[in-house]
């Protein structure tokens, strides 16, 4: 029996971010090994026209959650959702539900936050530091709490290359930012944001790192643990394969790329590409949330949940591999055959941008507009090409991030746990990953029937030749044109004509001669 699944039998454990990427795989595999837990108290907020009960309704009712289903048909009794809005104060979360939320939880598990780069510095705060903070505050009125478990990401601390399994200290203090957003209007915000974040790339990773201090902080005599993940991917083994449900890091990129949109990026080839997989996330935050609890280490624990310094791959052999998999898996109605340039030079970037990426969006609104029909390929180029810029700092640098907790913490577990809540990212085979990455993105995310692929292969084709029709009809006019102009070109074209005469003549005569 698995100490780990045991521990968290008749446990209530509150998760925020569950209706997100990992607290979806999170609570799966929490339900999965530990069926018999007393209750998961999650904090949802109502979105896009579902209540919360359509939320948790579609959640379980997804492919992800088909195992935990035939384990634990109850699943849906032991899933308490509470209204919860951690933009607001006191999460505007009711005084029964709070009431209950502070008596009874044992681990708490935080997950939420706004991970979009873009995000205006304020939010961020909001989200990423203020929330933690007044989070920290109700867990310090939970008698019953046993752990706190914190999700930051590796990238908090991206401006430096080395990075240690420690919280480092930030130039500013949290509270005085929380404090000075409090009067200061949204402009002068923006205009003071780049130099807050100094040398790091967006609000995202910042806030991420003011989070941890505030962690730090507000510890006070909590058994608390962070987690630092790289770039989450699909899951690698559990509950099966390759599963994915949204769009961000590299997941929307394979898709451009997929569907023939993307076709060059600035990327370093040999620069590591530190993915890993969100099942193993998910299982060493649960095997931390063990022992922290059990063993109650006397400070706070970091623990960097990567997988460069164990078992690298690089961008080149990732970017080989996905777009190996679109060959024998395309994806349906592509706009361009799936083809990838890695380029480390800016100009090289301009070129493609300009030639692979804006011209085929601009002739293909104008062939839209010719067909009566609303031009839509250039916006959506232009998107596609703000994330993809946004994505260049993280694909141009390699981090070294040290794992001495995360390997002390494995060399913990019997071999039992190790089996069931397995983290060593050195087992992964990395080729058969990404393929089923690919196939869980077409799958799962894209929702595309794999009958479809002959008729996807059909489709390529057709670009293909379309490809080479296009091109030879603009060689032919630039041809063309050329001639007209130059009598150097015409020479030349009259050479060529004459030197294919004179072979055809020689080849038939030849072949006369042999009969
Ligand atoms: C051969 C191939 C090799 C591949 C090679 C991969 C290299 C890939 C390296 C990643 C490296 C990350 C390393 C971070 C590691 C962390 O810790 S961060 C955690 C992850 N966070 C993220 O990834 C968030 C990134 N996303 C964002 O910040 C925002 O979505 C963006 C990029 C600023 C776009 O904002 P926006 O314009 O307001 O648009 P938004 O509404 O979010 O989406 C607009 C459209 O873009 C699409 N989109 C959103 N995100 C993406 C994306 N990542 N890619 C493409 N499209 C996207 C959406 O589907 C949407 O389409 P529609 O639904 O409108 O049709
Ligand atoms: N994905 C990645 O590559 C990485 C993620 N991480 C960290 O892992 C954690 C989980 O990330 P991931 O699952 O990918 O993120 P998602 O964006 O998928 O999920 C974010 C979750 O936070 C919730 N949330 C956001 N705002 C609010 C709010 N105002 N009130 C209540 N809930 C809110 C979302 O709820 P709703 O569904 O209502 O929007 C959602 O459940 C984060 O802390 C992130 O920083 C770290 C490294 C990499």
């Amino acid at each position: 029996m698995s100490t780990i699944a045991a521990f968290y039998g008749g446990k209530s454990i509150l998760i925020t971010g569950a209706t997100g990427f990992m607290g979806k795989v999170l609570m799966e595999k929490l339900f999965r090994t530990s069926p018999d837990l007393k209750v998961i108290y999650i904090l949802v907020r109502p979105k896009a026209g579902q209540t919360l009960q359509q939320r948790v309704f579609q959640i379980l009712n997804s492919k992800l959650f088909e195992k935990v289903k035939e384990i634990c048909p109850n699943v849906h009794e032991k899933i308490r959702a509470i209204y919860a809005d951690l933009n607001q104060n006191d999460f505007g979360i009711s005084k029964e539900d709070m009431q209950e939320l502070l008596s009874c939880t044992n681990i708490i598990f935080h997950c939420a936050a706004t991970v979009r780069f873009d995000a205006a510095l304020r939010h961020a705060v909001q989200l990423n530091v203020t929330a933690t903070q007044q989070l920290l505050l109700m867990a310090s009125q939970m008698p019953r709490l046993e752990a706190f478990i914190h999700i930051s990401t590796a990238f908090s601390n991206c401006n430096l290359k080395h990075i240690d399994e420690v919280i480092y200290p930030c130039p500013v203090e949290p509270k005085k930012i929380i404090d000075s957003l409090e009067w200061l209007d949204d402009a002068i915000i923006d205009e003071i944001t780049p130099k807050l974040i100094g040398d790091r790339p967006n609000t995202y990773t910042y806030t991420k790192a003011l989070g941890e201090m505030v962690v730090q902080q507000e510890s006070g005599n909590m058994n608390i643990a962070i987690i630092r993940p790289s770039i989450v991917g699909a899951t690698w083994q559990e509950p099966f394969p390759g599963w994915v449900d949204n769009v961000n890091g590299p997941s929307g990129l394979i898709i451009a790329a997929g569907k023939g949109f993307l076709r060059a990026i600035k990327a370093t080839p040999m620069a590591v590409a530190d993915l890993i997989p969100v099942d193993t996330v998910v299982n060493l935050t649960l095997a931390v949330g063990w022992y922290t609890a059990v063993h109650r280490p006397k400070s706070t624990l970091v623990y960097h949940c990567t997988s460069g310094n164990l078992n690298p791959c690089n961008w080149g052999k990732m970017g080989f591999q996905v777009l190996a998999t679109f060959e024998k898996i395309p994806l349906e109605r592509a706009f361009r055959r799936p083809y990838a340039n890695f380029t480390t030079n800016n100009f090289t970037t301009q070129y493609r941008n300009a030639v692979s990426h804006r011209a085929p969006a601009i002739i293909y609104d104008f062939y839209l507009r010719l067909t009566g029909r609303k031009p839509r390929m250039t916006k959506l180029m232009n998107r596609l090409l703000r994330a993809v810029s946004m994505m260049e700092y993280f694909v141009n640098r390699s981090w070294e991030w040290s794992t001495y907790n995360t390997e002390m913490l494995m060399s913990e577990l019997s071999p039992e746990d190790q089996r069931v809540f397995n983290f060593d990212v050195r087992q992964l085979n990395w080729l058969e990953y990404i393929e089923n990455y690919v196939l869980g993105i077409k799958k799962y995310l894209l929702k595309e029937d794999m009958a479809g692929i002959p008729e996807a292969k059909q489709h390529l084709k057709r670009l293909r030749n379309i490809h080479y029709l296009f091109n030879t009809a603009l060689f032919l006019i630039a041809w063309r044109l050329l001639i007209a102009r130059s009598q150097m070109a015409r020479n030349v074209w009259f050479f060529i004509v004459s030197f294919c005469y004179k072979f055809l003549s020689y080849f038939r005569a030849s072949s006369t001669l042999k009969v």
